[in-house]
């Protein structure tokens, strides 16, 4: 039985699960520019990195001998203003917009992190899940650790203190090698920020300038907004220092396979960000043009309109009109005030939003065949409302396509499911999922179409890999 089919079955969900685990990612951005108003800046690129965690917001500076943060519960707009802005003065910085993968959706969790130890004072921001967190704490707390927090990111901070290292960049380097899982992390001192990116580049890193300044963000999105020149991706492995004599970049890890996750491409990233050198609107507008390939003849025979589910799909749906060809046009318009339903920390949340979001239009799509896009699947509940609401809205006939293959696994890397029995394709066929969201038809694209539709906007490198493992089951890291 499906869990999500009535309130009722999911507040009992929700109790005997004791609340749903969430999962995501979150967005980092550093910047050293001892001549620019560092705050203002990180304020900038972490308005620009908004998408990638919506929970808390944080950013620290250096003065050059101290560190001052300032974080709190909120969007980047409600944490910080003019005033307290202002009083963040310094050289550098780095700042974080927080998702929970672990931990609490809590003040006290949010980021960066600040500590004083015995390599000086500290501010640490990270993206990423680390998977043997568990075992890492319980060592640290055996040993005398006292945690101030539940989340994963404490970890770093406490394995630098406890290091037999003096200098914080042979630290950094002796302590990342015990942490496994998807990491980049962000650390501020008095004098430099350090860079690092986990060995199989689970999630996007990249270097830019700005007036002569190193500037290190999630996405490249946060470089156009403040006007910084993209420079390169940081690459897996890779550990850059900051400081006032420039950039010095180390190979921390030897090259294991790059496995960049597929869901960046897919849903995560902004279109207007480029990874490995590839807009993701793009990649996004390519698999869209893969999915239409792979469709049954009578579907597109079918179908008046082609239309995408706002906003992660566009690019997806207008691949599908082009390549079809198909009308496109506006089936659902959604209230830009309401945050990512994807990314809310409960499901009784992520539903009443998902209904207050998106309405469709109504004379667009009235007694019409529709095909409808959109980048994935997960749970089925946004899918679910919107046919639900087409349908009264007296839409004929709706197609659904998908422009990624089913989620069957969960993701420890940062997707927001923690269990299988969150995921609606783990244990069904597409034909009962076609049937629960009550599609006409509903397709998937394959694993194939996927890796082809990113090869076609550039060649996918030989020493370039992605995680597929919510997918195909395959985790990359072991
Ligand atoms: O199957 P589900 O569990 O409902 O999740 C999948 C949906 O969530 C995401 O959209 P979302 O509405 O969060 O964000 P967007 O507006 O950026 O597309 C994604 O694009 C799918 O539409
Ligand atoms: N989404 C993230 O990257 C979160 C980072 C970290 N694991 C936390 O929960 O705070
Ligand atoms: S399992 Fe999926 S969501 Fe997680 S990192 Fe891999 S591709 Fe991304
Ligand atoms: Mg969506």
């Amino acid at each position: 039985m499906l869990i999500y089919e009535s309130f009722n079955q999911q507040f009992i969900y929700i109790l005997t699960k004791g609340g749903i685990e969430v999962e995501e990612e979150c967005g980092i951005f550093g910047i050293y520019a001892p001549d620019q108003d560092v705050a203002q800046l990180t304020y900038y690129g972490l308005y620009a990195l908004q998408h990638r965690g919506q929970e808390s917001t944080g950013i620290s500076v250096s003065n050059s001998n101290k560190l001052v943060t300032n974080k709190n519960m909120g969007l980047v707009n409600e944490v910080f203003d003019e005033h307290n802005l202002s009083e963040l003065t310094g050289i550098s910085a780095i700042g974080h917009v927080r998702y929970t993968t672990e931990g609490d959706s809590s003040v006290v969790n949010a980021q960066p992190l600040t500590v004083k130890c015995k390599l000086g004072e500290l501010s640490v921001a990270h993206n990423g899940n680390l998977i043997n967190s568990e075992e890492l704490r319980n060592r640290l707390e055996k040993e005398g650790t006292i945690f101030h927090t539940n989340s994963d990111s404490e970890i770093l901070a406490h394995l630098l203190a406890k290091s037999q290292e003096n200098d914080l960049l042979a630290a950094f380097q002796e302590v990342i090698k015990s942490i496994q899982g998807a990491y980049n992390f962000l650390m501020l001192t008095p004098d430099k920020i350090l860079a690092v990116r986990d060995p199989w580049g689970f999630r996007p890193l990249s270097l830019g300038k700005v007036a002569g300044n190193y500037v290190v963000a999630s996405e490249t999105c946060a470089f156009d907004t403040i006007g910084a020149e993209f420079l390169r991706d940081i690459e897996p492995g890779e550990m850059v220092c900051i400081d006032h004599n420039g950039l010095n970049s180390y190979q921390v890890f030897e090259k294991t396979k790059p496995s960049l996750c597929m869901f960046e491409y897919i849903y995560f990233a902004r279109p207007d960000s480029n990874i490995n050198n590839r807009n993701v609107h793009l990649v996004r507008k390519e698999l869209g043009r893969e999915l239409a390939k792979e469709l049954p003849e009578e579907i597109p025979a079918k179908a008046d309109l082609v239309s995408g589910v706002p906003d992660s799909s566009l690019s997806a749906a207008s691949g599908v009109s082009e390549e079809l060809p198909a009308p496109y046009e506006m089936a659902l318009i959604k209230n830009r005030y309401v945050g990512r339903t994807f990314i809310k920390p409960n499901q009784t949340n992520r539903e009443i939003s998902v209904k207050i979001k998106l309405n469709p239009v109504e004379r667009t799509v009235a007694n019409k065949n529709l095909i409808l896009v959109d980048d994935s699947i997960v749970r089925g509940t946004t899918i679910s409302n919107i046919i639900k609401t087409l349908k009264k809205s007296g839409t004929s006939q709706i197609h659904v396509l998908v422009s990624s293959p089913p989620v069957k696994y969960p993701c420890c890397f940062g997707i927001d499911t923690s269990t299988s029995s969150e995921l609606i394709a783990s244990n069904q066929s597409v034909s009962n999922i076609k049937d629960h969201i009550q599609a006409d038809s509903l397709q998937y694209l394959s694993v194939e179409g996927m890796l082809r539709a990113v090869n076609n906007v550039s060649k996918i490198q030989n020493n370039e890999g992605f995680c597929l493992a919510c997918f195909n089951g395959e985790n990359p890291s072991l």
